[in-house]
């Protein structure tokens, strides 16, 4: 199962909501023939088929909470194994969320050869995410779940950086500048990738 993604590169890609994950993984898609797999969409395609764990996972995500690990790591293996006879590798946005998940993920699917932290302030990303939301349709693009998403990000999320820097394997852009700056240091941090 998981064998047919052996031997594929793995790029973890993180930053908090409304940092620009999304906006740089689909230039690294159309640039490097990438898979680009983001666990909330993932997530969001789940609840819009209306299933029974849609319906669950949705209550979790209006209230800006994390989703069970197990759940978010059976639909990111599921898709990359779908994928796996097209794909030059695999952009993992928006996971791992906790050091728990990251842990999960490499015993499960394999380690990550680079981890690209996407940087914007606080401010900056409440100031997307207010501005996503008037057109994502998004139930968590509001001023209430924005804000505990961000400070469950700094919690969660910040150790996890910590961690993989401890392996070297972190390179970290500034997403305060326009999309196309911003894209050409994420390039020369994929180019870098050993
Ligand atoms: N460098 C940048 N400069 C200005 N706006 C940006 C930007 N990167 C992304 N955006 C915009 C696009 C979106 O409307 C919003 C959030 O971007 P996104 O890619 O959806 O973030 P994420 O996937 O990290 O939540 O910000
Ligand atoms: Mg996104």
């Amino acid at each position: 199962m998981a064998d047919k993604i052996k031997g594929k590169k793995i790029i973890f890609v993180v930053g908090g909501p409304g940092s620009g994950k999304g906006t740089q993984c689909e230039k690294m898609v159309a640039k490097y023939g990438y898979t680009h797999l983001s666990s909330g969409d993932l997530l969001r395609l789940e609840v819009a088929s209306g299933s029974e764990r849609g319906k669950n996972l949705q209550a979790i995500m209006q209230k800006g909470e994390l989703v069970p690990l197990d759940t978010v790591l059976d639909m990111i293996l599921d898709a990359m194994v779908a994928k796996a006879d097209t794909s030059k590798g695999y952009l993992i946005d928006g996971y791992p969320r906790e050091v728990k998940q990251g842990e999960e993920f490499e015993k499960k699917i394999g380690a990550p050869s680079l981890l690209l932290y996407v940087d914007a302030s606080g401010p900056t990303m409440v100031k997307r995410l207010m501005k996503r939301g008037e057109t994502s349709g998004r139930a968590d693009d509001n001023e209430e779940t924005i804000k505990k998403r961000l400070d469950l990000y700094y919690k969660a999320t910040e150790p996890v950086i910590a961690f993989y820097e401890g392996r070297g394997i972190v390179r970290k852009v500034n997403s305060e500048l326009p999309v196309d700056e911003v894209f050409a240091a994420v390039a020369k941090a994929v180019d870098g990738m050993k």
